[in-house]
């Protein structure tokens, strides 16, 4: 379907990308522009939200665009805004001559080209991106320079977009460490409602069933849950423009899980009407009613194996969770906390005092005592400065647990 071949051929020819202005500061944009500014780009930021353009630049993202005072254009535009507002964005920002190029980064790509093409465009400028990397959250304040490292980023320029274009905007995601992809538009829909937008509805049909627990139940949750339900905490809004662009391939592919989950449910249902036949619940009473169960159940239940035999082999394809790039390497500390007012506050100072810096933390809240542990994510060689630092200061550290 996709290759990198269009990619490969833009990388031959790797044009200079050195002001870019990126429009729509939310956690897509500002991730790209924290990036870029990672690489020694001039970024220029805009955004309708005047608070959001604010912290964008407070992150140090870029500083303002201001138009009236821009005598040339930059080297390309980017347009991080959503799906449905990107055509009239990009026609706005062509009719002001804002760059040479464009680009924007929304999850669906067909419908914005269509609906580009239809405001009339200028397509040979425009060169339409998707950078796979994102997060649950929203906002500049949630935007990290890391977020495309090793991702792919699909290009998908119609072919009335230039080649200087298209090697532009394969630049731009590089600078941002991600990996450029050129295909069509229509085979990106149909790749991303398999990998991305049904995912994402399955995902939230998870946690939708949590609203039926009690707390006891959910008192049980663990890290499975957990990990199936992240993309679950995403923007309602957001995703339901993203799943409208994008209805019929996401619903082909839905229709498919249903069909999965629909044969599973049934041999289950199915298992337990085989024992409850042989008069026993569990299935394990002894004599020939319940081996005979027992054969039975082991026919009724293929479906089960099957379906779980394909989701770890759909699991293994996927390639290496970074694409092969290594991230920074860090080793996680974790210390015990109490639940209380000005904890971690007390022990970042402690880290600040021993020069080491926290590069991430998360927190484990332990159930019905008033204790957590803290996760506290540091490069390896500040590990032993660090633990043996909390510990001279009090702190229960459990260096490598
Ligand atoms: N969230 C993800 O994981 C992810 C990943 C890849 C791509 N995307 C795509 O990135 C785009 C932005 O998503 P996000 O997650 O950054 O959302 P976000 O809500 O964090 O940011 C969107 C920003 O667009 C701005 N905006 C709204 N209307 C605008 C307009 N007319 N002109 C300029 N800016 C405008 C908003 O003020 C906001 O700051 C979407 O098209 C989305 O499909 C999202
Ligand atoms: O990691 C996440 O939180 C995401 O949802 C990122 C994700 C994805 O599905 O991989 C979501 C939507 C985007 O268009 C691209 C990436």
């Amino acid at each position: 379907m996709g290759n990198s071949k269009g990619a490969d051929e833009a990388a031959d020819h790797r044009p200079p990308v050195r002001r870019v202005a990126v429009v729509g500061t939310g956690l897509i944009g500002t991730s790209i522009a924290l990036a870029l500014r990672d690489r020694g780009v001039d970024v220029l930021l805009s955004d309708p939200d005047a608070a959001s353009v604010r912290l964008a630049c407070d992150l140090g993202a870029g500083s303002v665009l201001d138009e009236s005072a821009q005598s040339r254009p930059v080297d390309i535009a980017v347009i991080a805004a959503p799906p449905a507002v990107i055509p009239a964005v990009l026609r706005g920002a062509q009719d002001r001559g804002l760059a040479h190029v464009y680009t924007d980064v929304a999850s669906v790509k067909a419908s914005v080209l269509t609906e580009a093409e239809r405001l009339g465009c200028d397509m040979a400028t425009f060169v339409p991106g998707h950078p796979m990397g994102g997060r649950e959250k929203h906002g500049p304040g949630a935007a990290r320079a890391d977020l495309f490292l090793g991702r792919s980023w699909a290009l998908c320029p119609t072919g009335k977009a230039g080649s200087e274009a298209v090697a532009a905007v394969a630049e731009l995601a590089r600078l941002c460490g991600a990996d450029p992809l050129v295909l069509e538009a229509e085979a990106h829909d149909r790749a991303v409602a398999l990998v991305s937008h049904a995912p994402h509805v399955a995902s939230s049909a998870v946690a939708a069933r949590l609203l039926s627990g009690d707390d006891t139940a959910l008192t049980l949750a663990g890290q499975g849950v957990r990990d199936v339900t992240r993309v679950a905490g995403g923007d309602p809004a957001m995703w339901t423009e993203i799943l409208t662009h994008n209805a019929v391939p996401v619903a082909d592919v839905l229709r498919g899980m249903a069909a999965d989950l629909a044969a599973t449910a049934d041999a289950l249902h199915a298992l337990g009407a085989v024992r409850e036949a042989a008069g026993d619940g569990d299935g394990h009473e002894a004599g020939t009613s319940a081996g005979a169960a027992d054969r039975a159940g082991d026919d009724v239940l293929e479906p089960v194996r099957d379906l779980l035999a394909r989701g770890r082999s759909g699991q293994e394809r996927l390639p290496g969770k970074h694409g092969g790039v290594k991230l920074p390497d860090y080793t996680v500390l974790p210390v015990v906390i109490p639940d209380e007012p000005g904890v971690l506050g007390r022990m970042f100072a402690v880290a600040a005092d021993a020069g080491v810096n926290i590069e991430d933390v998360r927190i484990e809240h332990t159930p019905g005592l008033p204790l957590g542990v803290a996760q506290l994510y540091v490069l390896p060689a500040a590990v032993d400065p660090l633990a043996r630092a909390l510990s001279d200061d009090g702190w229960s550290v459990h260096a490598g647990a």
